[in-house]
């Protein structure tokens, strides 16, 4: 395995305005790594970083072993890179820009163009300026997997997509790393983080907070879980299972809060016949939450 990605110290000062600071950081070859943070946590800053639009106030990123600051037309020229907003060339058509993108860069199988753009059911021959937001963002999304590049950064790439776009985006980055190509992406949505990465770097505040394979993160997030009895539950029936909290019983319903693993209440209500079950997504500020609960406090005072 070769580093795709590397940050030391990277710093990003806007005036006296933190956007990142002190980002330290190896993405290896294959990896699908997650970034995820809230709004204005520096997600956009770190990509913009990394591909020379803007300049590092400290510290420095490399690409493909390669300088930012003085090698990013090279860069640039092996990534894929989606924007987390778009400016486009609004009176042309869509397969217009995809041929002029394709020119530019070389080696484009048109063929794969149309794939993707049947795919994700684009229809190529309309104008840029007509298009919707989740339009637009598949034609960046096309443009940006077009060359099949060996490295792709995606700026929360799945926003204005719906649903069934989203499942076909999560298989596109599942053949990518079958591939054994890298992805960097940033996104708030930690199930998305989830079902599609290998790792997953959480940013808070312009700071790196923790970077963690899913598996272990996973076992940190908490999760709402309520089941629905055929029988009323006597009270106090769940109360001490393992890694569970905040249990409140309501006739035939149960709730309560899970951190980790679920088998042994699995195992504990199947002494009941269950009627529905229900388990809540964990919100990111629910995860974050739990995060600095297990941090040590002079890190957290930030938070
Ligand atoms: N050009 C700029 N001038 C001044 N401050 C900026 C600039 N760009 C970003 N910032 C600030 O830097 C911090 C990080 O912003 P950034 O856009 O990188 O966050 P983000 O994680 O990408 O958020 P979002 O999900 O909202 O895009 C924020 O506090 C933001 O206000």
């Amino acid at each position: 395995m070769s580093a795709i990605i590397q940050m030391q110290d990277l710093t990003k000062y806007y005036g006296k305005h933190r956007g990142v600071e002190g980002l330290t950081l190896t993405i290896e070859e294959g990896e699908v790594f997650g970034y995820l943070g809230p709004n204005g946590a520096g997600k956009t800053t770190t990509i913009r970083l990394l591909l020379d639009f803007i300049r590092p106030t400290r510290g420095w990123a490399k690409v493909f072993g390669l300088d930012t600051r003085e090698h990013s037309i090279e860069i640039r020229r092996q990534v894929g890179y989606l924007p987390g907003e778009l400016a486009l060339y609004e009176n042309l058509r869509a397969d217009q820009l995809l041929r002029f993108f394709a020119n530019l860069r070389g080696g484009v199988d048109w063929a794969y163009v149309e794939e993707l753009a049947e795919r994700f059911q684009f229809d190529m021959s309309r104008k840029i300026g007509q298009f919707s937001r989740g339009n637009k963002q598949k034609l960046g999304i096309i443009q940006a997997f077009m060359h099949k590049p060996k490295l792709l950064i995606l700026d929360e790439p799945t926003s204005g997509l719906d649903p069934l776009m989203q499942q076909e985006f999560y298989r596109l980055i599942d053949e990518v790393r079958a591939e054994g190509r890298t992805i960097f992406f940033s996104s708030h949505i930690l199930p998305e983080v989830e079902r599609v990465c290998t790792r997953v770097g959480i940013i808070r505040d312009g700071q790196l907070v923790d970077v963690q394979d899913i598996a272990t993160l996973k076992q940190r997030a908490l999760r709402r879980i309520e089941f629905r009895f055929a029988e009323p539950v006597p009270h106090g029936a769940f109360d001490n299972l393992p890694n569970v909290t905040n249990v409140e019983y309501n006739s035939h319903t149960v709730r309560f809060t899970v951190q980790g693993q679920v088998d042994p209440i699995i195992k504990a209500v199947a002494s009941y016949t269950v009627e529905d079950v229900v388990s809540h997504e964990v919100s990111l500020e629910e995860v974050f939450m739990a995060y600095y609960r297990t941090t040590p406090e002079k890190e957290v005072q930030h938070a």
